[in-house]
């Protein structure tokens, strides 16, 4: 900006002050700390963590195992020396493990649980292979309350058995449960309190269906092959899920007919362990594919490997992947859907949330001695989950009757239209089912997606997408939205371990794909964000999420918000945490800004800030915030000489068709330049917008914001102007949403916070001691204000009476008349207009709107030019 100016550098001073602290001062009390959480989260300590539990895994197992065989010999040295049997060498006994074998397999089978003591060599076991492999293979409270469950149940019902047996069976425990449950409710009672509790387990954990025993004889006659039935009804048989007024198909008999029909079992929700079982399962299935899957044809048809997922590049760290597991075939049916593989793809699940534990977000690597930005606010403390709520439970209902029902739907119209297909697969998102078609050979991509209308209206459902093909897959998707949407709350992809485990510098957790994966992407690599959608479809929903995300993350030495506001409501809760987090204008009073002028300044003086961290960077000789930062934590920059920690600063315009409305290029240039080279020294845009019409995204704002999100908008039009392509009028809005990165489209459900979450966060942020004031940004002189002010007649414009006679014979002050008649540039037009102000011709400058012109015939006009000579 060559108007942009600093006005003074009076408050520099102040500020530096404020965001230095003293380095000699903060050294002393940084080291310590570091130092002991730096071992705590050594990766080596986790594996020498791991490597010792599984060890005492195995050291209790070799143990209880053998003294199930040499129990009878060690038991009286035991019982007769207790404790002291470990320190007597002349003591010999038969366990394999020696004394301390002998010793604790007493202590665990005879004091303890008897044989279910086993219990514990498997928690060891877990714990073991967490801390090696580094993550939550075996999901840790699950586990305990399983295990928790199982030494009280197994040491009971042994002991309940075993009657009189001298052997341990339930050890003191499950005697002690034993006597006292007997006596309570006599042996039977006992007896029917344990298969209580087994069946109860058995429920819990495999969701038994209870539909299932009443439907029995319907189904497994339905889904029996015919060969076996001898029933000579086969039209019955062959359509079990589309029948008119049928009850629905369940799980439960699906699987009834799995089984029959020697096919893979559907589970209605599996655990992470059995999904990677499920997943072997099903790469073996696929080389030898079962007949059911074959639709008849003369030659075999391939059957395609399931490919993993392409990770999106923005997403760096792993997550377990939600990949094809289970195949089920649909029953024989008359229509084509008989011919056709059906898999369903299993729910992904994430984590549930009392097995997660919160951890605080890694500050800056620790190097000697080094700066630390967070010791300003040293007893800062970050939001706590608890401060979020769990919108309903999270879990994808999977209904397959639904599932089912669509998917002969679809078959059968792509059958009236002479198109088979091989096989067709339905991925469960919260909002939106995927089913993915593989067409048979032969058949044009084309004619598929210009179905589209035939399959909606088939389908009677708002929101179908066809995405043909698949980019990278080969397939084509149809998007079908679901009866039963499941809300996405933000709080549990808060809680998963790759936002709470994330190196990024600006993690924002958007929401989840379609296969349930948690969507988190770092800003500072989009680097912008651009978000349009019409109004009420989740927008402002979206822009909390991802503040929201944000201050769960960062401490607020790392990062400041610029928020701009034209509605004056959206962003105003967050004017509680305006001394932690957010930057604004010296002498402001709020920092959440509202007025179109102040923007303008606001914007302009982010250009300032940008510049002055470009001259930084220069300095020091680094290229971007990350390598500045990293100099400057290690002192290797001089504060003396102006060099100071960035934090990241985040620019979020709320409405930003008002603004461009009322401002126009004032606005759009500083956005341009701001998006063009902001990046590399940590300034990053979120623009949202109702209107996303091409005169308010222009080219120059799309070209510099390569990620964009669209909400549903009101039309095909708008999805183009926002996404360079179709398909956002056809969400389904509440938070739906498709998001257009890298040239890749996917389609995401919103993580969804509610306002008052919001405001809980913000006032426990609020509520912390924070900076004495916003982070200030450099003061910004409008150029033009002064120019009016100072503009002398003798400098005039040589051109300065020729435009004013075009503005009074046309009655319009405005600069682009300028730039039209007299074929001038908008600079020297806008010099002229200002000119044109200073000698009283036209009034102010009112934003897009023309100036009013003063001045109403020639004659008065000739009168002043006269004057002025
Ligand atoms: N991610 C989401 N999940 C579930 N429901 C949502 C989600 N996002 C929005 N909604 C629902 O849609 C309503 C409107 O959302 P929101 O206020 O964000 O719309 P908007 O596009 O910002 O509207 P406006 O532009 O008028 O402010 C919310 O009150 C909420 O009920």
């Amino acid at each position: 900006m060559a108007g942009n100016k600093l006005k003074s550098e009076k408050k520099e001073p102040k500020k530096k002050k404020e965001q230095q602290p003293n380095p000699d001062v903060l050294r002393p009390d940084k080291e310590p700390e570091v130092k002991v959480k730096e071992l705590v989260r050594d990766e080596r300590t986790h594996k020498v963590l791991g490597a010792f539990f599984l060890l005492l895994a195995l050291y209790t197992f070799i143990a209880f195992t053998s003294y199930l065989f040499t129990w009878e010999e060690d038991q009286d040295k035991v019982f007769r020396y207790s404790s002291r049997v470990l320190f007597m060498h002349e003591i010999e006994v038969d366990n394999l493990l020696g004394r301390l074998g002998a010793y604790t397999s007493h202590w665990f089978f005879y004091k303890g649980f008897g044989l279910a003591s086993y219990l514990f060599c498997y928690f060891f076991f877990i714990i073991g292979i967490n801390f090696i492999v580094g993550r939550r293979v075996f999901r840790f409270w699950r586990n305990v309350k399983y295990i928790l469950f199982g030494l009280l149940f197994i040491s009971m019902s042994f002991s309940f058995l075993s009657g009189k047996s001298v052997f341990p069976w339930g050890g003191a425990m499950g005697d002690a449960l034993n006597r006292w449950t007997g006596g309570f409710l006599g042996k039977t009672g006992e007896g029917l309190l344990l298969l209580l509790a087994g069946l109860t387990w058995i429920i819990w954990k495999f969701n038994v269906d209870f539909k299932w025993p009443e439907k029995k004889p319907k189904p497994a006659k339905a889904f029996a092959p015919v060969e076996e039935d001898g029933d000579d009804e086969p039209e019955e048989d062959e359509e079990p899920f589309a029948r008119p007024g049928a009850a629905p198909v369940t799980a439960g008999a699906l699987n009834k007919y799995n089984e029959a029909a020697g096919n893979i079992t559907v589970l209605p929700m599996m655990e992470e362990e059995e999904f990677d079982a499920g997943l072997q399962l099903i790469e073996k299935e696929d080389t030898t594919p079962n007949v059911a899957y074959i639709p008849p044809k003369p030659e075999p048809v391939p059957v395609r490997e399931p490919e993993p997922e392409p990770e999106p590049e923005l997403e760096p760290e792993p997550e377990p992947e939600p990949e094809p597991i289970r195949e089920v075939t649909p029953p024989k049916k008359s229509s084509a859907a008989n011919e056709v593989a059906f898999e369903i793809k299993p729910v992904y699940e994430d984590p549930a949330e009392d097995e997660i534990e919160q951890i605080e977000p890694v500050r800056e690597p620790v190097l000697v001695d080094p700066y630390e930005p967070t010791l300003d606010l040293r007893d800062y403390k970050y939001p706590a989950l608890d401060l979020l709520e769990n919108h309903g439970s999270d879990k994808i209902v999977q209904d397959n009757t639904e599932l089912e029902k669509n998917k002969n739907q679809i078959i059968d119209t792509l059958k009236n239209y002479d198109i088979s297909i091989q096989k067709i697969s339905a991925t469960v998102g919260p909002t939106v089912t995927l089913y993915e078609i593989v067409p048979a050979a032969g058949v044009r991509i084309s004619r598929i997606k210009n179905l589209e209308d035939d399959i909606a209206l088939s389908l009677s459902a708002l929101g179908i997408r066809i995405i043909a093909p698949i980019p990278g897959r080969g397939t084509i998707g149809i998007e079908v939205p679901n009866v039963k949407k499941t809300i996405v709350s933000l709080r549990n992809i808060l809680a998963s371990d790759k936002f709470q485990h994330s190196q990024m510098d600006l993690p924002i957790a958007i929401g989840k794909k379609i296969d349930n994966e948690n969507f988190i992407v770092d800003l500072a690599k989009m680097p912008h964000l651009l978000m349009a959608g019409a109004t009420g479809q989740g927008k402002s929903v979206g822009i909390n999420t991802l503040l929201v995300s944000l201050l769960y993350k960062k401490h607020p030495s790392q990062l400041k918000f610029v928020l701009v506001d034209p509605k004056k409501v959206e962003l105003s809760l967050y004017k509680l945490i305006e001394k932690h987090f957010l930057a604004k204008l010296p002498g402001e009073e709020d920092a959440i800004i509202t007025d179109t002028k102040k923007v303008v300044h606001t914007l302009n003086a982010l250009c300032i800030e940008m510049d002055l961290r470009y001259d930084l960077l220069k300095e020091a000789g680094t290229r971007n915030i990350r390598e500045y930062n990293g100099k400057f934590t290690q002192r290797r920059l001089n504060p003396q000489k102006g060099h100071r920690y960035l934090p990241f600063i985040v620019l979020v315009v709320d409405e930003f068709a008002d603004l461009i409305m009322t401002a126009g290029k004032e606005v759009e240039m500083p956005i341009a330049r701001l998006a063009q080279l902001a990046r590399a020294v940590g300034i990053h845009l979120i623009i949202a917008t109702q209107r996303p019409s091409v005169n308010i995204i222009t080219g120059t704002i799309k070209a510099n914001f390569p990620a964009r999100i669209a909400f549903k908008v009101s039309s095909k039009i708008d999805s183009r102007t926002i996404l360079d392509i179709g398909g956002a009028e056809q969400l389904i809005g509440q938070g739906d949403m498709l998001i257009s990165f890298n040239g890749e489209l996917v389609r995401l459900q919103c993580a969804f916070v509610d306002t008052p979450e919001v405001e809980g966060v913000a006032e426990f942020i609020g509520g912390q001691r924070g900076y004495p004031d916003a982070f200030l940004l450099p003061e910004y002189i409008d150029e033009k204000d002064m120019e009016g002010k100072d503009f002398s007649l003798a400098d005039r414009d040589p051109l300065f009476e020729e435009a004013a006679r075009v503005i009074v014979q046309n009655q319009q002050g405005s600069t682009s008349l300028l730039q039209r008649r007299m074929k001038l540039g908008y600079n020297r037009a806008g010099r002229l207009m200002d000119q044109l102000e200073a000698a009283g011709i036209v009034g102010p400058n009112m934003g897009s709107k023309a100036r009013d012109v003063n001045v109403k015939t020639e004659a008065d006009l000739e009168e002043i030019l006269n004057s002025m000579l």
